[in-house]
C-alpha cells in the first residue's frame, strides 16, 4: 500500500506542521508528502492519486493533516473510488471531523493500518444539490446563521490568534456573539416524505452526517455518518437572548428537546429557501440562495473508506 501525506500547513494556525513534525520522527515506512498551497489544492492532489490508484489497481492510503476543510478537500477527491483509503490527523481550528470520525495520532497506528487494513469502513457523503450544482460534506452543510458564522470567522485575522493562543475551540463562539445582531432570520418550507411542513423566523437549517459542528457542538447526537441517512436540524422562532442559551446547552447535545428546535432524519430532504441566505459544507462558504431556491440534501451510500486504527 502507497501511504501519502496531505499537509496544509496552515492549518490551525501551525498545528499541522508542528504535529508532521513529530509524526514523521517514529514514521518507519516509505511515503510521499505533498503540501498544499492554496484552495482546493488537496482536492487536486487526491484526485491525482485516486486515478494512479485505480488504472493500476494500486491500494492508496491518503493521510490529511489539518482541519475539517482539509479533510473536506481531500474527501471530494477520492468520492466512489475503490483502491482509496481516508486518514487523518486532526491539526485545525475546529476540528469536527476528529470528533464525529476516528482520526490517527501516532505513527504506529498508521504502519499497522498499512500492513492490516480490515479495519477500514465504509463511510457515506453528505449531498447538497442547488440548480446543477452538487456539493458534497462530511460532517455537515448549513443554510443560515452558522453559514454567517463560518464565513465571518473565515475572513477575519482573529481567527489567527485565537489558534495562536491554543484557542481554536472559541473561535465559533466568539463569531457568534459577533453575528448575533446582524443575522437575519428567513423563511424555509420542509418536504420530506410527501408532507410539506413551514418555519419562519428561522436562524439556520443545518443537515449533519456526524453529530457534531462549529468546533465541538453535539448540534445532532443521533448522527452516524455511516447509517445511510442524515438528520435534518431547524432553529427557528427564537429571541437572541434564548438563542445564545440554547446555543450553549448545543454543546452538550441537550437542545433537541426545545421547542425552538425541529429535527428530523432521512436519507433525502426538499427544502425551500426564501431569502437570499449564505450557505456552507464542512464550513467551507457555499453560495448564496436565490430569492426562492429549492435546496436538495441527501446522502451518498459507500462513498469513501476511512481508514481506522485497528484494535
Ligand atoms: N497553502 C495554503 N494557503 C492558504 N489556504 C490554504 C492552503 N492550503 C489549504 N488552504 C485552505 O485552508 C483552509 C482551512 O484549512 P482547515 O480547515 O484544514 O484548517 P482550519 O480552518 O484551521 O481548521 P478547522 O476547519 O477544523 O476549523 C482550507 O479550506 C483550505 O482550502
Amino acid at each position: 500500500m502507497k501511504v501519502v501525506f496531505i499537509i496544509n500547513e496552515k492549518a490551525g494556525n501551525g498545528a499541522a506542521k508542528r504535529k508532521w513534525k513529530n509524526l514523521r520522527k517514529s514514521l518507519q515506512i516509505p511515503y510521499k508528502l505533498e503540501y498544499t498551497e492554496y484552495p482546493g489544492h488537496a482536492t487536486e492532489i487526491a484526485k491525482r492519486y485516486a486515478t494512479i490508484a485505480t488504472k493500476f489497481s494500486d491500494k492508496h492510503l491518503l493521510i490529511a493533516i489539518g482541519g475539517d476543510g482539509t479533510v473536506h478537500e481531500v474527501v471530494q477527491g477520492v468520492i466512489t473510488t475503490g483502491e482509496v483509503y481516508i486518514g487523518a490527523i486532526s491539526a485545525g481550528s475546529g476540528n469536527d471531523f476528529g470528533r464525529g470520525y476516528e482520526t490517527f495520532t501516532e505513527a504506529s497506528e498508521i504502519v499497522r493500518f498499512t500492513q492490516q487494513h480490515s479495519n477500514a469502513k465504509v463511510m457515506d457523503i453528505g449531498v447538497l444539490q442547488k440548480n446543477d450544482e452538487t456539493l458534497y460534506y462530511i460532517n455537515n452543510a448549513g443554510i443560515g446563521f452558522d453559514a454567517y458564522i463560518s464565513k465571518i470567522s473565515n475572513e477575519s485575522k482573529l481567527k489567527r490568534y485565537f489558534n495562536f493562543f491554543r484557542l481554536g475551540k472559541l473561535t465559533y463562539v466568539f463569531f457568534l456573539l459577533k453575528a448575533l445582531n446582524r443575522f437575519k432570520t428567513f423563511s424555509i418550507k420542509v418536504i420530506h416524505n410527501g408532507e410539506e411542513q413551514v418555519y419562519d423566523n428561522v436562524w439556520l437549517v443545518v443537515a449533519s452526517n456526524q453529530p457534531y459542528f462549529g468546533g465541538g457542538m453535539k448540534i445532532s447526537p443521533s448522527s452516524n455518518p455511516s447509517d445511510h441517512n442524515i438528520e435534518l436540524t431547524i432553529i427557528y422562532n427564537i429571541s437572541r437572548l434564548k438563542l445564545l442559551l440554547l446555543f450553549s446547552t448545543v454543546f452538550f447535545g441537550k437542545h433537541t428537546g426545545i421547542k425552538a428546535v425541529q429535527q428530523y432524519s432521512g436519507e433525502a430532504f426538499e427544502v425551500d429557501i426564501h431569502g437570499e441566505v449564505i450557505g456552507h459544507t464542512d464550513g467551507e462558504f457555499a453560495g448564496i440562495t436565490e430569492k426562492n431556491q429549492r435546496i436538495h440534501f441527501g446522502v451518498m451510500h459507500h462513498a469513501w473508506h476511512l481508514a481506522r486504527k485497528t484494535s
